[in-house]
Protein backbone atom coordinates (compact mmCIF):
# COMPACT_ATOMS: atom_id res chain seq x y z
CA UNK A 1 0.00 0.00 0.00
CA UNK A 2 1.34 3.43 -0.63
CA UNK A 3 1.66 6.08 1.79
CA UNK A 4 -0.88 8.66 2.55
CA UNK A 5 -0.50 11.49 4.47
CA UNK A 6 -3.68 14.03 5.20
CA UNK A 7 -6.86 12.57 6.57
CA UNK A 8 -7.97 11.43 3.28
CA UNK A 9 -7.45 9.17 -0.23
CA UNK A 10 -8.93 10.01 -3.72
CA UNK A 11 -9.92 6.95 -5.55
CA UNK A 12 -11.01 5.77 -9.33
CA UNK A 13 -15.25 6.15 -8.92
CA UNK A 14 -15.06 2.82 -11.06
CA UNK A 15 -18.94 2.89 -11.54
CA UNK A 16 -18.30 6.51 -13.32
CA UNK A 17 -19.38 6.79 -16.22
CA UNK A 18 -21.57 3.89 -16.82
CA UNK A 19 -22.48 5.13 -20.48
CA UNK A 20 -20.75 6.20 -24.08
CA UNK A 21 -19.68 9.54 -23.62
CA UNK A 22 -19.13 9.66 -27.45
CA UNK A 23 -16.14 11.64 -26.41
CA UNK A 24 -13.64 13.14 -28.92
CA UNK A 25 -10.19 14.51 -27.22
CA UNK A 26 -11.02 15.63 -24.05
CA UNK A 27 -8.75 19.01 -23.86
CA UNK A 28 -11.04 21.23 -21.04
CA UNK A 29 -12.99 20.25 -18.08
CA UNK A 30 -14.33 22.64 -15.56
CA UNK A 31 -17.79 22.65 -13.08
CA UNK A 32 -20.63 25.20 -13.49
CA UNK A 33 -22.46 26.61 -10.84
CA UNK A 34 -24.09 23.61 -10.26
CA UNK A 35 -21.34 21.63 -9.43
CA UNK A 36 -22.02 20.07 -13.35
CA UNK A 37 -19.35 18.96 -14.93
CA UNK A 38 -18.87 20.62 -18.25
CA UNK A 39 -16.40 18.76 -20.90
CA UNK A 40 -14.97 20.67 -23.99
CA UNK A 41 -13.99 18.12 -26.32
CA UNK A 42 -12.44 18.16 -29.71
CA UNK A 43 -15.70 15.89 -31.30
CA UNK A 44 -13.88 13.80 -34.56
CA UNK A 45 -11.28 16.41 -34.77
CA UNK A 46 -7.76 15.52 -33.10
CA UNK A 47 -4.56 17.89 -33.06
CA UNK A 48 -1.78 15.37 -34.08
CA UNK A 49 1.60 16.38 -36.23
CA UNK A 50 -0.49 17.47 -39.51
CA UNK A 51 -2.66 19.80 -37.92
CA UNK A 52 -0.27 22.41 -38.15
CA UNK A 53 2.52 24.20 -40.75
CA UNK A 54 5.97 25.58 -38.93
CA UNK A 55 4.54 28.68 -38.65
CA UNK A 56 1.75 27.38 -36.27
CA UNK A 57 -1.30 28.32 -38.98
CA UNK A 58 -3.42 25.36 -38.94
CA UNK A 59 -4.07 22.86 -41.86
CA UNK A 60 -6.99 21.35 -41.69
CA UNK A 61 -9.34 23.89 -42.37
CA UNK A 62 -10.57 22.52 -45.06
CA UNK A 63 -12.22 20.01 -42.67
CA UNK A 64 -14.81 22.58 -41.35
CA UNK A 65 -15.43 23.72 -37.37
CA UNK A 66 -16.35 20.71 -35.50
CA UNK A 67 -20.31 19.60 -35.91
CA UNK A 68 -20.80 17.94 -32.58
CA UNK A 69 -21.44 19.97 -29.46
CA UNK A 70 -18.00 20.40 -28.48
CA UNK A 71 -19.21 21.41 -24.65
CA UNK A 72 -21.18 18.83 -22.88
CA UNK A 73 -22.88 19.57 -19.67
CA UNK A 74 -23.05 16.36 -17.47
CA UNK A 75 -24.71 15.16 -14.26
CA UNK A 76 -21.68 14.75 -11.77
CA UNK A 77 -23.23 12.28 -10.19
CA UNK A 78 -24.48 9.56 -13.32
CA UNK A 79 -22.78 11.40 -16.10
CA UNK A 80 -26.58 12.06 -17.93
CA UNK A 81 -26.37 14.90 -20.50
CA UNK A 82 -27.78 17.80 -19.01
CA UNK A 83 -27.06 20.36 -21.69
CA UNK A 84 -24.86 21.09 -24.89
CA UNK A 85 -23.63 23.70 -27.36
CA UNK A 86 -20.76 24.87 -29.14
CA UNK A 87 -21.05 23.08 -32.80
CA UNK A 88 -19.86 24.53 -35.87
CA UNK A 89 -17.87 26.92 -33.98
CA UNK A 90 -14.51 25.31 -33.39
CA UNK A 91 -11.76 23.24 -34.62
CA UNK A 92 -9.36 22.73 -32.04
CA UNK A 93 -10.83 23.15 -28.53
CA UNK A 94 -8.34 23.08 -25.93
CA UNK A 95 -8.92 25.16 -22.49
CA UNK A 96 -11.95 26.00 -21.06
CA UNK A 97 -13.69 27.42 -17.87
CA UNK A 98 -16.87 28.60 -16.03
CA UNK A 99 -17.54 32.42 -15.01
CA UNK A 100 -19.23 33.35 -11.65
CA UNK A 101 -22.20 34.46 -14.42
CA UNK A 102 -21.78 30.55 -16.17
CA UNK A 103 -20.70 32.04 -18.81
CA UNK A 104 -18.45 29.45 -20.83
CA UNK A 105 -14.93 30.70 -21.43
CA UNK A 106 -12.54 27.96 -23.76
CA UNK A 107 -9.68 28.41 -26.31
CA UNK A 108 -9.24 26.99 -29.77
CA UNK A 109 -5.17 26.71 -30.75
CA UNK A 110 -6.59 26.56 -34.61
CA UNK A 111 -8.64 29.53 -34.46
CA UNK A 112 -5.67 30.72 -32.04
CA UNK A 113 -8.75 32.30 -30.09
CA UNK A 114 -10.65 33.00 -26.76
CA UNK A 115 -14.36 32.91 -27.01
CA UNK A 116 -17.03 33.81 -23.95
CA UNK A 117 -20.14 31.78 -24.56
CA UNK A 118 -23.52 32.68 -22.94
CA UNK A 119 -24.62 29.19 -21.29
CA UNK A 120 -27.96 29.05 -23.29
CA UNK A 121 -26.52 31.51 -26.52
CA UNK A 122 -25.36 30.31 -29.99
CA UNK A 123 -23.35 33.59 -30.63
CA UNK A 124 -20.07 33.89 -28.82
CA UNK A 125 -20.28 37.17 -26.19
CA UNK A 126 -16.69 38.17 -26.85
CA UNK A 127 -14.31 36.96 -29.24
CA UNK A 128 -10.18 38.00 -28.39
CA UNK A 129 -7.71 36.76 -31.33
CA UNK A 130 -7.37 37.28 -34.72
CA UNK A 131 -9.24 34.12 -36.40
CA UNK A 132 -6.61 31.41 -37.87
CA UNK A 133 -3.95 34.12 -37.37
CA UNK A 134 -0.94 33.26 -35.19
CA UNK A 135 0.98 36.10 -33.63
CA UNK A 136 2.06 37.81 -30.30
CA UNK A 137 1.33 41.30 -30.15
CA UNK A 138 -2.05 42.60 -28.31
CA UNK A 139 -4.76 41.57 -30.32
CA UNK A 140 -3.01 37.56 -31.70
CA UNK A 141 -2.19 34.52 -29.32
CA UNK A 142 0.06 31.70 -30.81
CA UNK A 143 -2.25 28.52 -30.07
CA UNK A 144 -3.77 29.66 -26.58
CA UNK A 145 -4.07 27.19 -24.00
CA UNK A 146 -6.64 28.50 -21.11
CA UNK A 147 -8.44 31.29 -19.54
CA UNK A 148 -9.61 32.18 -16.46
CA UNK A 149 -11.54 35.42 -15.12
CA UNK A 150 -11.53 37.14 -11.99
CA UNK A 151 -14.86 36.39 -10.00
CA UNK A 152 -14.37 39.54 -7.86
CA UNK A 153 -12.45 42.33 -10.58
CA UNK A 154 -14.10 40.63 -14.36
CA UNK A 155 -10.24 40.68 -15.26
CA UNK A 156 -9.45 38.23 -17.63
CA UNK A 157 -6.42 36.15 -17.92
CA UNK A 158 -4.99 34.04 -20.84
CA UNK A 159 -2.31 31.29 -21.13
CA UNK A 160 -0.62 32.33 -24.21
CA UNK A 161 0.21 29.30 -25.21
CA UNK A 162 2.24 26.88 -27.24
CA UNK A 163 4.17 29.09 -29.78
CA UNK A 164 4.04 32.10 -27.15
CA UNK A 165 5.15 32.30 -23.75
CA UNK A 166 3.24 34.89 -21.32
CA UNK A 167 0.01 35.42 -19.36
CA UNK A 168 -1.79 38.66 -21.09
CA UNK A 169 -4.50 40.40 -18.39
CA UNK A 170 -7.64 41.58 -20.24
CA UNK A 171 -10.17 44.12 -18.56
CA UNK A 172 -13.85 42.62 -18.38
CA UNK A 173 -14.57 44.00 -21.76
CA UNK A 174 -11.44 42.55 -23.31
CA UNK A 175 -9.70 45.72 -24.08
CA UNK A 176 -5.84 44.70 -23.52
CA UNK A 177 -4.31 45.68 -20.10
CA UNK A 178 -0.93 43.94 -19.50
CA UNK A 179 1.18 40.59 -20.08
CA UNK A 180 4.23 39.01 -18.22
CA UNK A 181 6.19 35.84 -18.91
CA UNK A 182 9.04 35.23 -21.36
CA UNK A 183 10.28 31.98 -22.79
CA UNK A 184 12.61 29.52 -20.93
CA UNK A 185 16.27 30.34 -21.46
CA UNK A 186 18.94 27.84 -22.44
CA UNK A 187 19.94 26.02 -19.29
CA UNK A 188 18.08 26.27 -15.78
CA UNK A 189 14.11 27.95 -16.05
CA UNK A 190 14.35 31.11 -14.21
CA UNK A 191 10.73 32.35 -12.20
CA UNK A 192 8.58 34.04 -15.05
CA UNK A 193 9.69 31.86 -17.87
CA UNK A 194 7.45 29.42 -19.47
CA UNK A 195 7.58 26.26 -21.47
CA UNK A 196 3.86 25.61 -22.99
CA UNK A 197 1.79 27.84 -20.35
CA UNK A 198 -0.69 25.25 -20.35
CA UNK A 199 -3.64 25.28 -17.15
CA UNK A 200 -4.21 28.27 -15.37
CA UNK A 201 -5.98 27.70 -11.62
CA UNK A 202 -7.07 31.04 -10.35
CA UNK A 203 -7.28 31.67 -6.55
CA UNK A 204 -9.35 34.65 -6.11
CA UNK A 205 -9.31 35.20 -2.07
CA UNK A 206 -5.86 34.35 -2.20
CA UNK A 207 -5.94 37.07 -5.21
CA UNK A 208 -3.22 34.76 -7.10
CA UNK A 209 -2.67 33.11 -10.96
CA UNK A 210 -1.38 29.22 -10.85
CA UNK A 211 -0.17 28.53 -14.29
CA UNK A 212 1.07 24.50 -15.10
CA UNK A 213 4.33 25.55 -17.26
CA UNK A 214 3.95 22.12 -18.85
CA UNK A 215 7.48 21.33 -20.06
CA UNK A 216 9.38 23.38 -17.13
CA UNK A 217 7.33 20.68 -15.07
CA UNK A 218 6.39 22.99 -12.52
CA UNK A 219 3.92 25.20 -10.97
CA UNK A 220 4.40 29.03 -10.84
CA UNK A 221 1.97 31.62 -9.06
CA UNK A 222 1.92 35.00 -9.70
CA UNK A 223 -0.12 38.13 -7.97
CA UNK A 224 -3.04 38.87 -9.88
CA UNK A 225 -2.75 43.01 -10.24
CA UNK A 226 0.95 43.29 -11.01
CA UNK A 227 2.22 39.34 -12.37
CA UNK A 228 4.68 39.76 -10.02
CA UNK A 229 6.04 35.59 -9.19
CA UNK A 230 5.22 35.05 -5.96
CA UNK A 231 6.35 30.99 -5.77
CA UNK A 232 7.11 27.54 -7.88
CA UNK A 233 5.92 24.49 -6.47
CA UNK A 234 8.03 21.44 -8.40
CA UNK A 235 7.94 18.14 -7.49
CA UNK A 236 10.81 15.52 -8.53
CA UNK A 237 7.51 13.15 -8.65
CA UNK A 238 5.95 15.46 -11.63
CA UNK A 239 8.97 14.14 -14.11
CA UNK A 240 9.16 15.93 -16.89
CA UNK A 241 6.15 17.52 -18.06
CA UNK A 242 2.88 19.04 -15.56
CA UNK A 243 -0.09 19.21 -17.25
CA UNK A 244 -3.17 21.04 -15.72
CA UNK A 245 -3.52 22.50 -12.48
CA UNK A 246 -6.70 23.03 -10.41
CA UNK A 247 -7.78 24.84 -7.38
CA UNK A 248 -10.31 24.10 -4.49
CA UNK A 249 -11.38 26.78 -2.12
CA UNK A 250 -10.10 25.16 1.33
CA UNK A 251 -6.33 25.12 0.45
CA UNK A 252 -5.96 22.32 -1.77
CA UNK A 253 -4.20 22.55 -5.03
CA UNK A 254 -5.11 19.33 -7.93
CA UNK A 255 -2.77 18.55 -10.56
CA UNK A 256 -1.47 16.30 -13.42
CA UNK A 257 1.67 15.14 -14.63
CA UNK A 258 2.65 14.31 -18.74
CA UNK A 259 3.40 11.05 -20.00
CA UNK A 260 7.11 9.67 -18.78
CA UNK A 261 9.81 10.29 -20.99
CA UNK A 262 11.86 7.38 -22.31
CA UNK A 263 13.55 5.98 -19.03
CA UNK A 264 11.98 8.34 -17.18
CA UNK A 265 11.08 7.01 -13.33
CA UNK A 266 8.18 9.40 -12.41
CA UNK A 267 4.79 7.64 -13.81
CA UNK A 268 1.39 9.42 -14.94
CA UNK A 269 -0.72 10.49 -12.31
CA UNK A 270 -2.88 13.11 -10.21
CA UNK A 271 -1.39 14.74 -7.71
CA UNK A 272 -3.15 16.31 -4.38
CA UNK A 273 -1.10 19.48 -2.71
CA UNK A 274 -1.66 21.80 0.12
CA UNK A 275 -1.78 24.99 -1.20
CA UNK A 276 0.01 26.73 1.30
CA UNK A 277 2.78 24.51 1.39
CA UNK A 278 3.30 23.06 -1.90
CA UNK A 279 3.35 19.66 -0.36
CA UNK A 280 1.88 16.72 -1.90
CA UNK A 281 -0.61 14.99 0.35
CA UNK A 282 -2.06 12.06 -2.33
CA UNK A 283 -1.18 10.88 -5.81
CA UNK A 284 -3.79 8.85 -7.45
CA UNK A 285 -4.56 6.67 -10.90
CA UNK A 286 -7.17 4.91 -12.32
CA UNK A 287 -7.69 1.73 -10.73
CA UNK A 288 -8.59 -0.45 -14.11
CA UNK A 289 -6.78 1.59 -17.29
CA UNK A 290 -3.95 3.59 -16.58
CA UNK A 291 -3.84 7.39 -17.64
CA UNK A 292 -2.82 8.22 -21.22
CA UNK A 293 -2.25 11.65 -21.57
CA UNK A 294 -4.36 13.58 -19.12
CA UNK A 295 -4.80 16.95 -20.24
CA UNK A 296 -7.04 18.87 -17.31
CA UNK A 297 -8.43 18.17 -13.68
CA UNK A 298 -11.18 19.82 -11.90
CA UNK A 299 -11.89 19.40 -8.53
CA UNK A 300 -15.11 20.43 -6.29
CA UNK A 301 -15.33 21.17 -2.83
CA UNK A 302 -16.41 17.66 -1.62
CA UNK A 303 -13.20 16.43 -3.26
CA UNK A 304 -14.43 14.68 -6.33
CA UNK A 305 -12.19 15.11 -8.95
CA UNK A 306 -12.36 14.75 -12.73
CA UNK A 307 -9.28 14.05 -15.00
CA UNK A 308 -9.95 14.50 -19.04
CA UNK A 309 -7.76 12.58 -21.02
CA UNK A 310 -6.97 13.97 -24.60
CA UNK A 311 -5.45 10.97 -26.34
CA UNK A 312 -7.93 8.00 -24.32
CA UNK A 313 -10.86 10.47 -24.46
CA UNK A 314 -12.02 9.83 -21.50
CA UNK A 315 -12.94 11.29 -18.18
CA UNK A 316 -11.96 10.34 -14.98
CA UNK A 317 -13.77 10.81 -12.03
CA UNK A 318 -12.27 9.76 -8.68
CA UNK A 319 -13.75 10.76 -4.86
CA UNK A 320 -12.50 11.14 -1.78
CA UNK A 321 -12.69 8.03 0.17
CA UNK A 322 -12.25 8.48 3.89
CA UNK A 323 -9.26 6.50 5.16
CA UNK A 324 -9.39 5.13 8.46
CA UNK A 325 -5.35 4.74 9.40
CA UNK A 326 -2.44 5.91 7.43
CA UNK A 327 -0.87 2.93 5.74
CA UNK A 328 2.97 3.40 5.00
CA UNK A 329 4.67 1.33 2.39
O1 LIG B 1 0.83 18.62 -27.15
C1 LIG B 1 0.16 18.23 -28.06
N1 LIG B 1 -1.17 17.98 -27.92
C2 LIG B 1 -1.92 18.08 -26.68
O2 LIG B 1 -1.40 18.98 -25.77
C3 LIG B 1 -3.32 18.48 -27.08
O3 LIG B 1 -3.85 17.71 -27.91
O4 LIG B 1 -3.84 19.49 -26.61
C4 LIG B 1 0.74 17.99 -29.40
C5 LIG B 1 2.04 18.42 -29.67
C6 LIG B 1 2.58 18.19 -30.90
C7 LIG B 1 1.86 17.54 -31.92
C8 LIG B 1 0.58 17.12 -31.65
C9 LIG B 1 0.02 17.35 -30.40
Amino acid sequence: EKEHKGDFHVEEAVEWPGLDLKLGQVSGLALDLENNLVVFHRGDHVWDENSFDSKFVYQQRGLGPIEQNTILVLNPSNAKLLHSTGKSLFYLPHGLSVDKNGNYWVTDVALHQVFKLGANDKEPLLILGVALQPGSDKTHFCQPTDVAVDPITGSIYVSDGYCNSRIIQFSPNGLYVMQWGEETSLGRSRPGQFRIPHSLALIPDLSQLCVADRENGRIQCFRLETGEFTREIKHKAFGTELFAVSYVPGGLLFAVNGMPYPGEAESVQGFVMNFSTGEIIDTFIPLRKGFEMPHDIVASEDRTVFVGDVHAKVVWKFASAEKSETIVE
